[in-house]
Protein backbone atom coordinates (compact mmCIF):
# COMPACT_ATOMS: atom_id res chain seq x y z
CA UNK A 1 0.00 0.00 0.00
CA UNK A 2 1.29 3.37 -0.64
CA UNK A 3 1.94 5.78 2.05
CA UNK A 4 -0.70 7.94 4.23
CA UNK A 5 -1.52 11.31 2.61
CA UNK A 6 -4.33 12.01 4.80
CA UNK A 7 -4.76 11.08 8.55
CA UNK A 8 -7.50 11.99 10.33
CA UNK A 9 -6.92 10.84 14.08
CA UNK A 10 -9.60 11.48 16.95
CA UNK A 11 -11.01 14.37 15.63
CA UNK A 12 -14.01 16.13 16.71
CA UNK A 13 -15.59 19.56 15.92
CA UNK A 14 -18.77 21.21 17.39
CA UNK A 15 -20.50 23.64 15.95
CA UNK A 16 -21.23 25.63 19.19
CA UNK A 17 -23.12 22.70 21.35
CA UNK A 18 -24.04 20.45 17.97
CA UNK A 19 -21.24 17.73 17.70
CA UNK A 20 -20.77 17.53 14.21
CA UNK A 21 -17.88 15.06 14.08
CA UNK A 22 -17.58 12.40 16.56
CA UNK A 23 -14.23 10.69 16.50
CA UNK A 24 -12.91 10.68 13.35
CA UNK A 25 -10.34 8.40 12.24
CA UNK A 26 -9.07 8.01 8.74
CA UNK A 27 -6.40 7.44 7.11
CA UNK A 28 -6.26 7.65 3.39
CA UNK A 29 -3.36 6.50 1.14
CA UNK A 30 -1.71 8.47 -1.20
CA UNK A 31 -3.78 8.04 -4.89
CA UNK A 32 -6.44 6.47 -3.23
CA UNK A 33 -10.05 7.40 -4.15
CA UNK A 34 -12.79 7.22 -1.64
CA UNK A 35 -16.11 7.75 -2.18
CA UNK A 36 -18.23 9.69 1.75
CA UNK A 37 -21.85 8.94 1.35
CA UNK A 38 -24.46 9.09 4.24
CA UNK A 39 -27.95 10.84 5.38
CA UNK A 40 -28.01 14.70 4.57
CA UNK A 41 -26.50 16.55 8.04
CA UNK A 42 -24.30 13.62 8.83
CA UNK A 43 -21.22 15.24 8.55
CA UNK A 44 -19.87 14.91 5.21
CA UNK A 45 -19.20 18.28 4.14
CA UNK A 46 -18.08 19.68 7.48
CA UNK A 47 -15.23 16.35 7.44
CA UNK A 48 -13.53 17.41 3.56
CA UNK A 49 -13.78 20.68 4.32
CA UNK A 50 -11.29 20.09 7.72
CA UNK A 51 -8.68 18.55 5.56
CA UNK A 52 -8.40 21.52 4.07
CA UNK A 53 -9.48 23.86 6.65
CA UNK A 54 -12.03 25.47 5.55
CA UNK A 55 -13.74 24.83 8.78
CA UNK A 56 -11.51 24.23 12.01
CA UNK A 57 -11.23 21.45 14.13
CA UNK A 58 -11.58 21.31 18.06
CA UNK A 59 -9.49 17.98 18.79
CA UNK A 60 -7.70 15.29 17.57
CA UNK A 61 -5.25 15.51 14.53
CA UNK A 62 -5.01 15.89 10.89
CA UNK A 63 -2.41 15.59 9.16
CA UNK A 64 -2.02 16.15 5.34
CA UNK A 65 0.90 15.55 3.26
CA UNK A 66 3.22 15.60 6.35
CA UNK A 67 1.52 18.49 7.53
CA UNK A 68 0.03 18.90 10.64
CA UNK A 69 -3.00 21.74 10.61
CA UNK A 70 -3.39 24.20 13.22
CA UNK A 71 -4.00 27.40 13.39
CA UNK A 72 -0.22 28.88 11.59
CA UNK A 73 -1.43 30.11 8.83
CA UNK A 74 1.94 29.05 7.00
CA UNK A 75 0.68 25.22 7.51
CA UNK A 76 -2.40 25.87 6.45
CA UNK A 77 -1.08 27.91 3.12
CA UNK A 78 1.14 24.85 2.47
CA UNK A 79 -1.87 22.37 2.83
CA UNK A 80 -4.11 24.45 0.48
CA UNK A 81 -1.10 24.33 -1.74
CA UNK A 82 -1.65 20.27 -1.96
CA UNK A 83 -5.10 20.28 -1.85
CA UNK A 84 -7.85 21.14 -4.77
CA UNK A 85 -11.30 21.55 -3.99
CA UNK A 86 -14.66 21.70 -6.40
CA UNK A 87 -17.92 22.44 -4.42
CA UNK A 88 -21.57 22.02 -5.30
CA UNK A 89 -22.00 25.57 -6.68
CA UNK A 90 -18.73 25.60 -8.73
CA UNK A 91 -17.71 28.73 -7.16
CA UNK A 92 -15.88 30.16 -10.15
CA UNK A 93 -15.37 34.30 -10.66
CA UNK A 94 -17.89 35.37 -12.36
CA UNK A 95 -16.16 38.67 -13.98
CA UNK A 96 -12.96 36.61 -15.14
CA UNK A 97 -13.23 34.36 -18.34
CA UNK A 98 -12.41 30.92 -18.00
CA UNK A 99 -9.25 31.01 -19.35
CA UNK A 100 -8.48 33.78 -16.27
CA UNK A 101 -10.50 31.50 -14.01
CA UNK A 102 -8.11 29.20 -14.65
CA UNK A 103 -4.63 30.95 -14.91
CA UNK A 104 -5.02 33.04 -11.60
CA UNK A 105 -3.97 30.83 -9.27
CA UNK A 106 -1.09 29.63 -10.87
CA UNK A 107 0.41 33.09 -11.97
CA UNK A 108 -0.42 34.42 -8.20
CA UNK A 109 0.19 31.18 -5.79
CA UNK A 110 2.83 28.98 -8.30
CA UNK A 111 4.26 31.94 -9.79
CA UNK A 112 4.22 30.99 -13.15
CA UNK A 113 4.44 32.54 -15.95
CA UNK A 114 1.07 34.01 -18.23
CA UNK A 115 2.43 32.04 -20.88
CA UNK A 116 2.88 28.96 -19.09
CA UNK A 117 0.19 29.31 -17.33
CA UNK A 118 -1.81 29.24 -20.02
CA UNK A 119 -0.51 26.79 -21.70
CA UNK A 120 -1.26 24.23 -18.94
CA UNK A 121 -4.90 26.28 -18.47
CA UNK A 122 -5.66 24.72 -22.30
CA UNK A 123 -4.65 21.09 -21.55
CA UNK A 124 -7.00 21.49 -19.24
CA UNK A 125 -9.27 22.35 -21.04
CA UNK A 126 -8.73 20.00 -23.18
CA UNK A 127 -8.65 17.13 -21.11
CA UNK A 128 -12.52 18.41 -19.67
CA UNK A 129 -13.57 18.91 -23.40
CA UNK A 130 -14.32 22.64 -23.49
CA UNK A 131 -11.43 24.02 -25.31
CA UNK A 132 -13.59 26.22 -27.22
CA UNK A 133 -15.39 28.14 -23.66
CA UNK A 134 -11.87 29.79 -22.85
CA UNK A 135 -12.62 32.90 -23.96
CA UNK A 136 -16.20 32.73 -22.15
CA UNK A 137 -17.55 34.03 -18.85
CA UNK A 138 -18.79 30.96 -16.57
CA UNK A 139 -22.87 32.81 -16.72
CA UNK A 140 -22.79 32.22 -20.76
CA UNK A 141 -21.94 28.64 -19.80
CA UNK A 142 -24.46 25.32 -18.65
CA UNK A 143 -23.92 23.96 -15.44
CA UNK A 144 -22.31 20.83 -16.41
CA UNK A 145 -19.70 23.02 -18.57
CA UNK A 146 -19.39 25.41 -15.40
CA UNK A 147 -18.40 22.24 -12.97
CA UNK A 148 -15.88 21.31 -15.71
CA UNK A 149 -14.13 24.08 -15.56
CA UNK A 150 -13.90 24.16 -11.70
CA UNK A 151 -12.07 21.16 -12.54
CA UNK A 152 -9.93 21.97 -14.45
CA UNK A 153 -9.10 25.02 -12.17
CA UNK A 154 -8.07 23.23 -9.75
CA UNK A 155 -5.76 20.58 -11.93
CA UNK A 156 -4.23 23.47 -12.75
CA UNK A 157 -2.85 24.03 -9.28
CA UNK A 158 -1.15 20.76 -9.81
CA UNK A 159 -2.69 19.21 -6.32
CA UNK A 160 -2.16 15.71 -4.21
CA UNK A 161 -5.34 16.22 -3.08
CA UNK A 162 -8.75 16.58 -5.05
CA UNK A 163 -11.87 17.04 -2.70
CA UNK A 164 -15.23 17.21 -4.08
CA UNK A 165 -18.52 18.22 -2.40
CA UNK A 166 -21.20 17.23 -4.13
CA UNK A 167 -19.81 17.79 -7.07
CA UNK A 168 -23.34 17.10 -9.61
CA UNK A 169 -25.81 17.58 -6.91
CA UNK A 170 -26.73 21.26 -8.25
CA UNK A 171 -26.66 19.71 -11.85
CA UNK A 172 -29.93 19.61 -13.89
CA UNK A 173 -29.74 15.29 -14.41
CA UNK A 174 -28.52 15.73 -18.27
CA UNK A 175 -25.42 17.38 -17.25
CA UNK A 176 -24.66 15.17 -14.48
CA UNK A 177 -23.34 12.44 -16.52
CA UNK A 178 -20.62 14.84 -18.49
CA UNK A 179 -18.95 16.01 -15.07
CA UNK A 180 -18.95 12.38 -13.84
CA UNK A 181 -17.39 11.10 -17.06
CA UNK A 182 -14.63 13.80 -16.63
CA UNK A 183 -14.40 12.52 -12.95
CA UNK A 184 -14.04 9.39 -13.95
CA UNK A 185 -11.19 9.69 -16.28
CA UNK A 186 -9.52 12.10 -13.58
CA UNK A 187 -9.66 8.82 -11.45
CA UNK A 188 -8.61 6.51 -14.00
CA UNK A 189 -5.96 8.54 -15.54
CA UNK A 190 -4.65 11.08 -13.19
CA UNK A 191 -3.35 9.13 -9.48
CA UNK A 192 -4.87 12.06 -7.89
CA UNK A 193 -6.28 11.39 -4.36
CA UNK A 194 -9.70 11.85 -4.36
CA UNK A 195 -11.93 12.34 -1.55
CA UNK A 196 -15.50 12.31 -2.97
CA UNK A 197 -19.00 13.57 -1.18
CA UNK A 198 -21.42 11.74 -3.20
CA UNK A 199 -24.89 9.72 -3.76
CA UNK A 200 -24.09 8.80 -7.15
CA UNK A 201 -23.31 5.69 -6.18
CA UNK A 202 -22.62 4.24 -10.03
CA UNK A 203 -19.64 6.64 -9.62
CA UNK A 204 -18.60 4.62 -6.58
CA UNK A 205 -18.77 1.40 -7.87
CA UNK A 206 -16.88 2.40 -10.81
CA UNK A 207 -14.10 4.08 -9.33
CA UNK A 208 -13.92 4.23 -5.32
CA UNK A 209 -11.18 1.94 -3.62
CA UNK A 210 -13.08 3.04 -0.25
CA UNK A 211 -16.72 3.75 0.12
CA UNK A 212 -17.12 5.53 3.79
CA UNK A 213 -20.88 6.22 5.07
CA UNK A 214 -20.90 8.67 7.59
CA UNK A 215 -24.38 9.27 9.93
CA UNK A 216 -24.81 11.36 12.64
CA UNK A 217 -21.24 12.84 12.61
CA UNK A 218 -19.58 9.41 13.12
CA UNK A 219 -17.93 6.99 10.05
CA UNK A 220 -20.13 3.77 10.59
CA UNK A 221 -18.73 1.50 8.24
CA UNK A 222 -16.08 1.64 5.48
CA UNK A 223 -15.22 -1.12 2.62
CA UNK A 224 -14.82 -1.64 -0.90
CA UNK A 225 -17.75 -0.49 -3.37
CA UNK A 226 -18.71 -4.23 -3.86
CA UNK A 227 -18.75 -5.28 -0.13
CA UNK A 228 -20.16 -2.17 1.30
CA UNK A 229 -23.13 -2.18 -1.69
CA UNK A 230 -23.52 -5.89 -1.46
CA UNK A 231 -23.32 -6.99 2.12
CA UNK A 232 -23.50 -3.97 4.54
CA UNK A 233 -22.87 -4.74 7.71
CA UNK A 234 -25.13 -1.81 10.01
CA UNK A 235 -28.78 -1.57 10.21
CA UNK A 236 -28.44 1.92 9.64
CA UNK A 237 -26.42 1.57 6.25
CA UNK A 238 -28.91 -1.02 5.19
CA UNK A 239 -31.40 1.45 5.58
CA UNK A 240 -29.59 4.56 3.82
CA UNK A 241 -28.88 2.36 0.81
CA UNK A 242 -31.88 0.94 0.44
CA UNK A 243 -33.47 4.72 0.53
CA UNK A 244 -31.30 6.20 -2.11
CA UNK A 245 -31.00 2.74 -4.39
CA UNK A 246 -35.08 2.12 -4.55
N1 LIG B 1 -21.42 26.70 9.76
C1 LIG B 1 -22.30 25.96 10.44
N2 LIG B 1 -22.78 26.37 11.64
C2 LIG B 1 -23.63 25.61 12.34
N3 LIG B 1 -24.08 24.39 11.94
C3 LIG B 1 -23.62 23.93 10.76
C4 LIG B 1 -22.72 24.70 9.95
N4 LIG B 1 -22.45 23.96 8.84
C5 LIG B 1 -23.16 22.82 8.95
N5 LIG B 1 -23.86 22.80 10.09
C6 LIG B 1 -24.72 21.70 10.57
O1 LIG B 1 -23.90 20.57 10.78
C7 LIG B 1 -24.55 19.39 10.33
C8 LIG B 1 -23.66 18.68 9.33
O2 LIG B 1 -23.58 19.48 8.15
P1 LIG B 1 -22.80 18.99 6.86
O3 LIG B 1 -23.05 20.00 5.80
O4 LIG B 1 -21.40 18.66 7.20
O5 LIG B 1 -23.58 17.64 6.55
P2 LIG B 1 -23.67 16.81 5.20
O6 LIG B 1 -23.65 15.38 5.60
O7 LIG B 1 -22.65 17.27 4.24
O8 LIG B 1 -25.14 17.19 4.71
P3 LIG B 1 -25.76 17.39 3.23
O9 LIG B 1 -25.72 16.02 2.58
O10 LIG B 1 -27.15 17.83 3.51
O11 LIG B 1 -24.91 18.41 2.55
C9 LIG B 1 -25.90 19.81 9.80
O12 LIG B 1 -26.84 19.60 10.80
C10 LIG B 1 -25.74 21.28 9.51
O13 LIG B 1 -26.95 21.97 9.67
Amino acid sequence: MSETIILMENVNKWYGQYHVLRDINLDVAAGERIVICGPSGSGKSTLIRCINALESHQEGRIVVDGTQLSDNLKKIEQVRKNVGMVFQHFNLFPHLTVLENLTLGPIWVLKQSQQQARDTAMQYLERVRIPDQAGKFPGQLSGGQQQRVAIARSLCMNPKVMLFDEPTSALDPEMVKEVLDVMVNLAEESGVTMLCVTHEMGFARQVADRVVFMDQGSIVEQNTPDAFFDHPQHERTRHFLDQILH
